[in-house]
């Protein structure tokens, strides 16, 4: 079913929906691994430094191949960027499947969106892409506001029920919270290939999360 319409975030497009009809079915798996290809290389080489030939190269594919699916650099790059916006309604819908209260949800929440930083190239591309947005002929969607809104909306709740430190604004929390996790993941990134990040995000979680809980 239709993922819940977040602030900033894309549902998955529709072409990018299973269809019963075998061929297309194939049309569907060839995009995905045109993506899924094309994040791999954007994530570790950036926008600048991947080429149309070096994404067929990775997926086994011609050039034509390619641009059958996404005519230019600029369409793929705007789509590894939307699927990357994808996983957190996934990640959201997880969490009130386990009927959290709004904290718990919060933390939840951003203990999945580091998981998908250490380990989903989706996601590494996505944040690397929209750093590099200026490269990129395509208007991207605006960053970081679906993260700032939801969070906000999670802590007003989390502050109706007792469960926010007095005196702490939700909003102020939310954005700082976003900006330390985002923070947080570029420096690993940039320090360690990400290869310390759920370290550097327990410390987050606990200075700036834990600290702000009732
Ligand atoms: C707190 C995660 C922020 C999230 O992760 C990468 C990215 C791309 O800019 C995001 C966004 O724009 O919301």
């Amino acid at each position: 079913e239709e993922q819940p319409k977040l602030a900033g975030w894309a549902s998955k497009p529709p072409s990018a929906r299973r269809s019963p009809d075998l061929r297309q079915d194939r049309a569907h798996r060839t995009r995905e691994l045109v993506l899924h290809s094309a994040a791999e290389l954007f994530a570790t080489r950036g926008f600048h430094g991947t080429s149309v030939q070096d994404v067929a190269t990775a997926a086994g594919m011609t050039k034509g191949a390619v641009y059958f699916h996404f005519p230019s650099k600029d369409v793929l790059a705007l789509a590894v960027v939307e699927e990357h916006y994808t996983r957190w309604p996934a990640l959201l819908e997880a969490a009130r499947a386990r009927k959290l209260g709004p904290f718990d949800t919060v933390l939840t929440m951003v203990d999945g969106a580091a998981e998908a930083f250490a380990h989903d190239a989706v996601v590494q591309a996505g944040a690397r892409l929209q750093i590099e947005s200026n490269l990129i002929g395509l208007p991207l969607p605006t960053p970081y506001v679906g993260w700032i809104d939801l969070l906000t909306a999670l802590l007003t709740e989390a502050a109706d029920q007792g469960e926010l430190r007095a005196g702490v604004d939700p909003a102020a929390a939310a954005r700082t919270i976003v900006s330390a996790f985002f923070g947080m993941q570029h420096v690993s990134a940039t320090l360690h290939q990400r290869a310390d990040l759920l370290e550097r995000w327990q410390e987050v979680r606990e200075l700036v999360l834990l600290a702000i809980r009732a």
